[in-house]
């Protein structure tokens, strides 16, 4: 499994200082969310923040678009950047475009749920992408509680990706704790994101490794 610190909850006073002191910490990619306060209520930052801290790092830069219309933006992402580009099947009208558009910019290609949409609405694109990420908040902010329904979503991915034969990783964003984060692994998830639990906790390695555990 592995552990994916989520940049929204750095001080962005002192960005490259924290991202070190996660990595050091055992992170083994580093969330990335962009935000256009239209598919969520929120803004965040843009390409050139993960731009200016990208040579300082050899750690998966895992771009997670919350974008109406992320088909936009791919070229300036990938330019920036990014390993993997995760865009949500809500927000465009041609996902399976979009994937292959991530794909020519040499990327791996992420398609994101909202706790409002099953798993049978991205089933015909599961053979596309090289990640599903489960949102297990309504993206936008940091710091929710955990919506349990997210579980059978990624019990149903990994039976799906058993029964295809299918590569995608799972990864689950959104209220993971210790205790949440064991329950998204038992259920078959890949990748663990945190933000509050990691970058508030005392101690950040302590908090990679709870969730290891
Ligand atoms: O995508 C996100 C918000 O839309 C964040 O990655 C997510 O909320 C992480 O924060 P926390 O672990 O505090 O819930």
């Amino acid at each position: 499994m592995k552990v994916a610190p989520s940049m929204l909850s750095a001080d962005f006073s002192k960005l490259k200082e924290d991202i070190q002191e996660i990595v050091d910490a055992g992170a083994d990619y580093l969330h990335i969310d962009l935000m256009d306060g239209q598919f969520v209520p929120n803004l965040s930052f843009g390409p050139m923040v993960y731009q200016s801290i990208r040579p300082s790092f050899d750690i998966v830069f895992d771009v997670h678009m919350m974008i109406d219309q992320p088909e936009r933006y791919i070229e300036e992402v990938a330019n920036a950047g990014a390993d993997i580009i995760t865009v949500h099947a809500e927000a465009t009208h041609h996902i399976h475009r979009v994937l292959q558009q991530i794909k020519f910019f040499g990327k791996k290609a992420g398609v994101a749920i909202n706790p409002g949409t099953s798993v049978a609405m991205i089933e015909p694109i599961l053979n596309e992408v090289d990640l599903v990420l489960v949102m297990s908040v309504n993206p936008g902010f940091g710091g929710q509680t955990f919506i349990p329904s997210s579980l059978s979503k990624i019990e149903q991915l990994a039976q799906i990706r058993k029964e295809n034969n299918y590569s995608y990783l799972i990864e689950v964003d959104g209220g993971v704790n210790e205790l949440t984060g064991k329950q998204c692994l038992e259920s078959g998830a890949d990748i663990l994101v945190a933000g509050s639990f990691i970058f508030n906790h005392p101690n950040r390695r302590e908090a990679i490794q709870l969730l290891r555990n």
